[in-house]
């Protein structure tokens, strides 16, 4: 497949289609960078070669139209501080403003888009809204490995409308090469590690990765739907009730195949989603009424670093718990503990996804584990076998 170090961008306007999907706290400061980095080499390659850049991106899961939280305006400092340049912003992905802009656009010269979530059109992967993306630009770079495994308007449906002209960045290169090379040939016992807060996205995966791994650890979010599903209490935590059967179908399949499925024993439970709630430790299935697990406790974190001491290929997509705060914080440092410690002793260990990178930065871990990987679910997607939307709209020619 075609990468932008086969094309020269001179004179060019390449339309970007990075995964910007970074975490902001509640002043809309970036916490975790991770996923602007990545994208550098790719954007110096475009302007050193005197193309101009249009980036474009969504950021969380916008249900409503624009919202100021959601919004991309946030990351115009941090790339302006990137690549020593005025950031151009478009308020609006789509429309005069953008196509004026982009028409304007110098070589050289970053025009970011405003939030493609912003319009339904995106996520439906509505072709007018994708060519209408599509004419602003001349060629199109796809580099949003993290949001690879969608079928939206910008990650898929516009490389129709650049038969020729649409490749893949060095993001979406070096993260396809890296899975790759664990995917035919991952060393046993293979164990993965699935937490975070996208129960109904990363439960369907698992049916297809249990042919795959040894192993299954199951924490964060995620762990109440299956809990529920054993018949547990579980108070207020996460839970997704159309997913109960599907749970319960995955345990009995797990068994069928021999694969170790685990759910904390224990969790860190509060009485309120804040790092200044009432705290305690109960089992998973003893949670009561009005309290929330929001962290694997210490059976299960004790449980969890025996199974990832044994292990020799670690794929781990998802915190343990709400490791945002200090208190919930334990259960993903002790398996990130015990992932550095695995990877020490020869396991080769894959770490994916916005918030998973963000923990392993935070915990100072990111050049202690194999690959920190900027994708989540397109990772696991990836891993299962599956062949990535993303990736297959700039191979085929009939989308
Ligand atoms: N028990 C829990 N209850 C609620 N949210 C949780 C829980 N455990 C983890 N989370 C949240 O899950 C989020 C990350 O989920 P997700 O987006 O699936 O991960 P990633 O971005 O690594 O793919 C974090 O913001 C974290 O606070
Ligand atoms: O953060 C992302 O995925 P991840 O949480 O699996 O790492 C991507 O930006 C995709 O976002 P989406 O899951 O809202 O489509």
């Amino acid at each position: 497949m075609r990468t932008i170090d086969q094309y020269n961008f001179a004179g060019k306007k390449a339309l970007v289609r990075v995964d910007f999907n970074v975490p902001l706290d509640s002043e809309y400061n970036i916490t975790d960078d991770t996923r602007i980095r990545a994208a550098v080499p790719t954007i110096n390659k475009i302007l050193n070669d005197g193309g101009a850049v249009i980036l474009m991106s969504h950021l969380g899961r916008p249900k409503n139209g624009p919202e100021e939280k959601f919004s991309l305006r946030h990351l115009v400092p941090r790339l302006e501080q990137e690549f020593k340049t005025r950031v151009l912003f478009a308020p609006d992905c789509v429309g005069p403003e953008a196509a004026q802009l982009a028409q304007e656009l110098q070589p050289g010269e970053i025009l970011l888009l405003e939030n493609l979530r912003f319009h339904k059109a995106e996520e439906k992967g509505d072709p007018d809204f994708a060519k209408e993306l599509a004419s602003l630009g001349d060629v199109y770079v796809n580099d949003a490995f993290g949001t690879a495994h969608r079928e939206h308007a910008s990650t898929a449906v516009i490389a129709r409308y650049f038969p020729t002209d649409k490749m893949m960045g060095y993001v979406m290169q070096a993260e396809l090469e890296n899975a790759r090379r664990v995917l035919g040939n991952a060393e046993r016992p293979y164990t993965a590690i699935m937490g975070g807060a996208k129960i109904s996205d990363k439960i369907l995966i698992i049916e297809k990765l249990l042919d795959r791994v040894d192993n299954l650890l199951i924490g964060g979010g995620m762990s109440f739907t299956f809990v529920k599903a054993d018949g547990g209490q579980i108070g207020s935590s996460l839970v997704e009730e159309d997913k109960l059967d599907l749970a319960n179908r995955l345990i009995k399949m797990a068994k069928d195949k021999g694969v170790n499925i685990m759910i904390p024993v224990d969790s860190v439970i509060a009485d309120a989603f804040s790092n200044d709630a009432n705290i305690d430790t109960k089992l998973s299935h003893h949670i009561p009424q009005n309290w929330m697990g929001l962290d694997i406790g210490p059976d299960a974190r004790e449980q969890y670093a025996a199974v990832i001491a044994n292990s020799k290929t670690i794929l781990w997509n998802g915190p343990m718990g709400v490791f945002e705060m200090s208190n919930f914080s334990v259960g993903t440092e002790a398996v990130a503990d015990a992932v550095v410690a695995a990877t020490a002793n020869g396991a080769y260990s894959l770490i994916g996804g916005g918030d998973s990178a963000a923990a392993v930065n935070k915990f100072g871990y990111a050049d202690r584990v194999s690959y920190v990987s900027t994708g989540g679910g397109a990772l696991l997607e990836y891993m299962e076998g599956k062949t990535l939307p993303g990736v297959a709209a700039l191979e085929r020619n009939d989308y």
